[in-house]
C-alpha cells in the first residue's frame, strides 16, 4: 500500500509538472475508482438478464466448472456434466423448499439467533453468563488501560519536549508498571473467549444430541427426511463455528463499542482543554463513518448465503470421504477407485468454485472497505485532531503571552496531539472492528441458519413431520396417502397392548409406503400370535423387509392400525436381526449384550459363564478362546460374514424377546449352525418372523406370508408338505 500510494504521489507530481493539479489528479483517480466498483457491481446483473433461453443456462452453471477451469479433456468434461446433473438437482430441491427463507441478516436470523442464545445461555445465572461478566470486565478494563496509556504516551512526549529529564524517567517507568496488567487482561480476553466459546459449543452440542437420538431421529432424518444431507457435519463442524463466531462476536462487537465512547469523551476533554468546540469533530466524524458505513453495507455481498453453501459443499465432501472409507473393500474388490475418485473430485471442485466465488466477491469489498478506513477516516481524523489546535483559543499566541509562555504552549500543544492521536488510531481500530463485525454477523448467519436449522428439522422428525421429495400426488393413490401442503399424512395408529395376556401383534388395513410415497403393498390384515412362526417370501423389492421396519415403527403408516404389545423393561417384544449385522465399538462382551451396557447386563443378574454358553448355541467359542471378554477390538473387520452374522444372534439369545424379526440374517451361517440356531430360538419360547430365500428354514415355521411383488399377499398356515419342502427339493 505505501508502495503504491508513493507512486501515486509521483505521478501526481509529474501531473503538477505538466500543469494538472494535486486536486484534480486525486478526484479523476477517485472517480475513477468509484466507476470501476460501479461497472464491477452493475456487470453482474447486466450479464445476469440475458434472453430466457440463456436465461435457465446460467442458472445451471452456476457453481459448475466454467470452460476455463476444464482442460477440456474427456473425463473434465464427464464431471463437468455429472456436476451439472448434481446442481440441477439442487435446483430442483431448492425450488420444493421454496418456503424456506434464504440465510441473511432479516427477521428470521433474529429469531433464529434468540433460540439458539436460549440454549447457550439457559438461566440468567449460569456458567455461561458469570463467563460472560468476567469477559466483559476485561474488556471495559482494557479501554481504560488503552487510554491511560495514550494519556501517557502524550506526557512522555510533552516530557521530551521540555527537556524534563526526572519527569519523563517517572512516566515512562508507569508506562511499563503497566504494560504487565495491560498484556495480561489482553491475554485474559483471549482466554476467556475460548472458554466461552466452548461452553457455548458444549450446550448446543448436548441440546442437538438429544435432540438427534429422540424417538430414532439419526434414522428418520437421513432416511424419511431430505431435507439435511449430512447431519454429521452440521453436529461438529457447523455448531463449532458457530460457538465461536458468536462469542467471537460479542468481544469483537463490545469492545470497540466501548473504546468509541470512552475514547470520545477522553478526546472531548482534551478538546475543552484546548478551549475548542468540541462538537465540531465528533459530529464530523460520525457523519463520516455513518455515511461510508451506509455505502459498504450497500454494496456488500450476501455473506451469510455465501458460508452457508460454503458450508454445505465442504459436509458434502466429507460425506463421500466417509463412504469411502466405510465402504473401502467393497470399492477395493470392485476396483472402483476412478468412480469414487471422480466423485470426490466432483464435490471438491464445487467447494473450490464456491470458495472462489466468495473471494472474487470478496475482492472487491475488501478494496472498498480498506479505501474507507485507511483513507476517508484518516483524513477525516486528522481533521479532527487539527481542529482544536486551528480553531481553540488555548495557545494563542497573543502579544503578552509571545516570550515566557510560548515554550509551555508547544509543549502542552504537543502532548495534546501525542494523545490525541494514539486515542484516534485506538479508535479507528475500533470503528474497523466494528465495520468487519458486519461481515462476520452475516457469515454467522449462514452458520445460525444451518445449526437452528437443524434443529428445526429434529424437532419436527421426532414428531413424524417429515419433508421430502416425493413422487406427485396422483390418481395412484387410490386414497391410500392424503396430502396436505403436499406433505403425505401419517393417518394410522400405533396402539400398544398392555394386556400381558394378549402378545400378539396385529395389522389393520395398514399399507405399505416407503419414504418416497411409493405404495409397495396397499392393504396388509393379519394377526401374529405367540408361536406362530412366520415365514415371509416374496419376490426381490416387493415389501418383506419393508413391513419389519413397520413393525418396528421406523416407518410411519399412513392408514389402518397396528397393534403391537408394549415393550416391558429388560426383556424387548420384537428384535431385529439384519441380514448386514453392525458391529458397535468396544469388547466381545459389548457385542453379545449390545444395546444393552455392562450395567444393564449386571442388573439383569447375567455372568460371562452365561455368555460363554451363548457363544456356543452359535458355534463361537473359539472367539471367547482366541480374544478376552474386555478386549476392545474392530469387531467389524476381526469377525468374517458368517461370524458376524452369528455374533448378532448370539444377541437375540442374551435378549430373549417375545419376536425374533430374522431378515436373512443367516444367509452366510453354515446350515448345520443355521440349523441349531433356530431350534435354539424356538426352544426358548421366540416367535420368528423369518424372511428367507433357503427352503432349509421352511421346516421351522407355522404360517407363511406371501408377497406377488405387485401389491397383493397371502396369509395362511402352511401344510405339512410345505414344511418339508427342502426333501422335496433335494
Ligand atoms: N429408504 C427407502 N427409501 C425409499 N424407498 C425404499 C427405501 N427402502 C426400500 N425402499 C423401496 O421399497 C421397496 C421394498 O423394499 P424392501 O426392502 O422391503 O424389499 P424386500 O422385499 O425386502 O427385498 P429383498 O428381498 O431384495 O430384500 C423397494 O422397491 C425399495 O426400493
Amino acid at each position: 500500500m505505501t508502495v503504491f500510494s508513493k507512486y501515486v504521489d509521483r505521478i501526481a507530481e509529474k501531473c503538477e509538472q505538466n500543469g494538472l493539479s494535486k486536486h484534480a489528479f486525486s478526484y479523476a483517480l477517485v472517480t475513477s475508482a468509484i466507476l470501476a466498483l460501479t461497472i464491477k457491481v452493475s456487470i453482474p446483473y447486466i450479464s445476469n438478464t440475458p434472453s430466457q433461453s440463456q436465461k435457465g443456462k446460467s442458472k445451471i452453471n452456476k457453481g459448475v466448472l466454467t470452460p476455463s477451469e476444464t482442460d477440456g479433456s474427456d473425463e473434465d468434461l464427464k464431471l463437468a456434466e455429472a456436476e451439472k446433473l448434481l446442481v440441477e438437482q439442487q435446483l430442483k430441491k431448492k425450488k420444493t423448499n421454496k418456503q424456506m427463507v434464504e440465510p441473511g441478516l432479516n427477521k428470521e436470523f433474529m429469531k433464529q439467533l434468540t433460540m439458539l442464545g436460549k440454549i447457550m445461555i439457559p438461566q440468567a445465572i449460569c456458567y455461561e453468563t458469570g463467563l460472560l461478566t468476567v469477559h466483559t470486565f476485561c474488556l471495559i478494563s482494557r479501554t481504560f488501560l488503552s487510554i491511560y496509556v495514550a494519556a501517557l504516551e502524550g506526557a512522555i512526549v510533552k516530557f521530551i519536549v521540555r527537556k524534563d529529564v526526572k519527569q519523563f524517567a517517572l512516566v515512562l517507568l508507569k508506562w511499563f508498571g503497566i504494560a504487565i496488567p495491560a498484556t495480561f487482561v489482553n491475554s485474559m480476553i483471549r482466554f476467556l473467549e475460548s472458554k466461552l466459546a466452548l461452553a457455548f459449543r458444549t450446550r448446543l452440542v448436548r441440546h442437538s444430541y438429544r435432540l438427534y437420538f429422540k424417538n430414532q431421529n439419526y434414522y428418520r432424518v437421513s432416511n424419511l427426511d431430505g431435507r439435511i444431507e449430512n447431519a454429521d457435519h452440521r453436529l461438529t463442524e457447523d455448531i463449532s463455528v458457530f460457538a465461536s463466531s458468536v462469542a467471537h462476536l460479542y468481544s469483537s462487537l463490545t469492545k470497540p463499542c466501548f473504546d468509541l465512547m470512552l475514547i470520545g469523551l477522553a478526546l472531548m476533554r482534551s478538546s475543552r482543554k484546548m478551549k475548542a468546540n468540541i462538537l465540531t469533530g465528533p459530529a464530523l466524524s460520525v457523519s463520516v463513518i455513518a455515511l461510508t458505513a451506509h455505502i459498504l453495507r450497500i454494496v456488500s455481498p450476501k455473506f451469510g448465503q455465501l458460508v452457508s453453501e460454503e458450508a454445505n459443499r465442504y459436509g458434502y465432501l466429507r460425506h463421500i470421504h466417509s463412504r469411502i472409507i466405510t465402504n473401502a473393500e467393497e470399492i477395493a474388490f470392485y476396483g472402483g477407485h476412478k468412480v469414487e475418485m471422480q466423485q470426490l473430485r466432483q464435490a471438491y471442485n464445487r467447494l473450490v468454485n464456491q470458495m472462489n466465488n466468495i473471494f472474487s466477491q470478496k475482492l472487491w469489498f475488501v478494496m472498498l472497505e480498506q479505501f474507507f478506513m485507511k483513507y476517508v477516516w484518516s483524513g477525516t481524523g486528522m481533521i479532527m485532531v487539527s481542529l482544536p489546535i486551528l480553531t481553540g483559543a488555548a495557545g494563542a499566541e497573543t502579544p503578552s503571552a509571545i516570550s515566557g509562555t510560548n515554550e509551555s504552549n508547544v509543549s502542552e500543544r504537543t502532548q495534546y496531539l501525542t494523545t490525541a492521536r494514539n486515542l484516534l488510531i485506538s479508535a479507528a481500530d475500533a470503528i474497523e472492528r466494528l465495520m468487519s463485525s458486519y461481515k462476520e454477523v452475516v457469515a454467522l448467519a449462514g452458520y445460525t441458519y444451518r445449526v437452528a436449522g437443524m434443529m428445526d428439522v429434529f424437532e419436527e422428525t421426532a414428531q413424524g413431520i417429515y419433508s421430502k421429495v416425493t413422487v406427485a400426488e396422483n390418481d395412484d393413490m387410490n386414497g391410500i396417502i392424503e396430502f396436505r401442503d403436499g406433505k403425505p399424512i401419517a393417518k394410522g395408529r400405533i396402539i400398544y397392548t398392555d394386556d400381558p395376556g394378549y402378545m400378539s401383534i396385529s395389522l389393520k388395513a395398514v399399507p405399505v409406503v416407503t419414504p418416497n410415497c411409493d405404495i409397495v403393498v396397499p392393504s396388509l390384515t393379519l394377526c401374529i400370535e405367540p408361536g406362530v412362526h412366520l415365514l415371509i417370501t416374496g419376490p426381490n423389492g416387493c415389501g418383506k423387509s419393508s413391513l419389519f421396519r413397520i413393525l418396528s415403527g421406523l416407518w410411519p403408516i399412513y392408514a389402518g392400525e397396528l397393534h403391537i404389545p408394549r415393550p416391558v423393561e429388560d426383556k424387548p417384544c420384537m428384535f431385529y436381526i439384519p441380514q448386514r449385522p453392525y458391529m458397535s465399538i468396544g469388547s466381545l462382551c459389548d457385542q453379545i449384550i449390545y444395546p444393552d451396557t455392562r450395567e444393564d447386563m449386571k442388573r439383569k443378574d447375567i455372568d460371562e459363564n452365561q455368555l460363554r454358553d451363548i457363544l456356543k448355541m452359535v458355534s463361537l467359542e473359539h472367539i471367547a478362546q482366541r480374544d478376552s471378554f474386555d478386549v476392545v477390538r474392530d469387531w467389524k473387520d476381526i469377525l468374517s460374514g458368517g461370524e458376524k452374522q452369528r455374533m448378532a444372534v448370539a444377541r437375540l439369545f442374551y435378549h430373549k424377546p417375545k419376536y425374533a424379526l430374522l431378515d436373512e440374517c443367516t444367509s452366510a451361517v453354515s446350515i448345520d449352525v443355521e440349523s441349531s440356531i433356530y431350534e435354539s430360538a424356538k426352544s426358548m419360547g421366540i416367535t420368528l418372523l423369518t424372511i428367507t430365500h433357503r427352503p432349509t428354514l421352511w421346516k421351522y415355521h407355522t404360517h407363511i406370508l406371501e408377497f406377488d411383488g405387485m401389491g397383493s399377499w397371502r396369509f395362511r398356515k402352511m401344510d405339512a408338505n410345505e414344511q418339508q419342502k427342502e426333501q422335496f427339493l433335494q
